[in-house]
């Protein structure tokens, strides 16, 4: 199955600079654009992937030659480097450029709210070419509801049910790797109703060459993955909302009696991010009505503070 020659990235956050790193240095992808909309989130992920660079290099996991032209085949994209004389900046102008340098694949990782999640994949419809996929890495959003966006991205006289809208909604699909990209070895595929199967085909090709073991999950809300994971970590948190333990002997119960490799404190603050946590919490509960998903009031405040883990300096932990 082809892998892409021109892969975007949507959103430079952790996920996005992983995702774009082993994309380029594993997958050998030629081209790999990444926008964020935030151009100091670009800034900061290039640097953070630098350092991840040179420390595989100074291990000996990848050769000087291997960092050196992944990094140069990684080209950031932001607002204000779409040339006005070519392109209208307006809020579409960034897809205008994506498609307009040929992306054939495009993996979307911008923060987990659907609104925004929405916008991205209508914008995506619209400026890409017909052929490519379009991939999101959401944790908990229904690819389906994605894939539907994307056709109303064509137009309104566009009939979801009709040839064109069934072509576009199939080149929609769930890449879902997790953090840290380079690290984790899995890649959970997730088809929408309307997915294709040469697009899923597509989408697993691409995690293999990445260097991911794929498995493949319905889209339900959290899929298997966060359906699992993210109540257990809300229970984490309720135990010490409720005062049931301290932070420390919550993540020392796990680590030490159970063999987890860290506490699902730590996990929420330092890998995942506490509002991702609560936006995947919130989409379950949506998603199902059932009040095992309701998310901790503790989670919600902590977000409301400003408090999101190790990427804004505190969480449940200082860093
Ligand atoms: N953190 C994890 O463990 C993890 C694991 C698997 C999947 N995910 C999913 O990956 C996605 C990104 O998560 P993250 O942890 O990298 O978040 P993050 O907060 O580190 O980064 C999100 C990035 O998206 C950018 N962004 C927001 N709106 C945008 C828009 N309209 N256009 C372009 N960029 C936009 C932000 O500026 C930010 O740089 C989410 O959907 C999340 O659920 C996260």
């Amino acid at each position: 199955m082809a892998l892409p020659r021109v892969l975007s990235v949507i959103g430079a956050g952790q996920m996005g600079i992983g995702i774009a790193l082993v994309a380029s240095l594993r997958a050998k992808i030629p081209t790999v654009l990444l926008y964020d909309r935030d151009p100091s989130q670009i800034t900061k992920g290039l640097e953070f992937m630098d350092k991840l660079l040179a420390k595989d290099v100074s291990k000996g996991k990848t050769s000087e030659e291997d960092a050196k032209a992944a990094r140069e085949k990684i080209i950031s994209i932001t607002s204000s480097s779409a040339s006005s004389s070519t392109l209208n900046i307006d809020e579409f102008g960034w897809a205008r450029e994506l498609g307009e340098r040929g992306s054939d694949m495009v993996v979307e990782a911008a923060s987990e709210r659907l609104s925004i999640k929405e916008g991205i994949f209508r914008a995506l419809a619209k400026n890409l070419s017909k052929d490519a996929v379009l991939a999101s890495n959401t944790s908990s959003i229904s690819i389906t509801k994605l894939a539907g966006a994307a056709v109303e991205g064509l137009g309104s006289s566009i009939n979801k049910a009709s040839e064109e809208g069934k072509s576009c909604a199939g080149r929609v699909v769930g890449v879902h790797f997790f953090n840290p990209v380079p690290v984790m070895k899995l890649c959970e595929v997730i088809p929408g109703l309307q997915t294709s199967e040469t697009t899923l085909e597509r989408a697993k090709a691409f995690a293999v060459a990445c260097g991911k073991e794929v498995s493949t999950s319905k889209d339900v809300p959290g899929f298997v993955s966060n359906a699992l994971l993210m109540p257990f970590l809300n229970e984490a948190i309720m135990c010490l909302e409720s005062g049931t333990a301290t932070r420390d002997d919550i993540d020392k119960t796990l680590r030490l009696g159970m063999g987890h490799p860290m506490g699902p404190l730590q996990l929420g603050d330092i890998f995942i991010g506490l509002d991702t946590c609560l936006a995947i919490q919130e989409t379950l509960y949506e998603g199902t009505h059932d009040s095992k998903y309701r998310p901790s009031v503790l989670l919600g405040r902590m977000v409301d503070a400003g408090w999101l883990g190790k990427k804004s300096g505190k969480g449940f932990y200082e860093y």
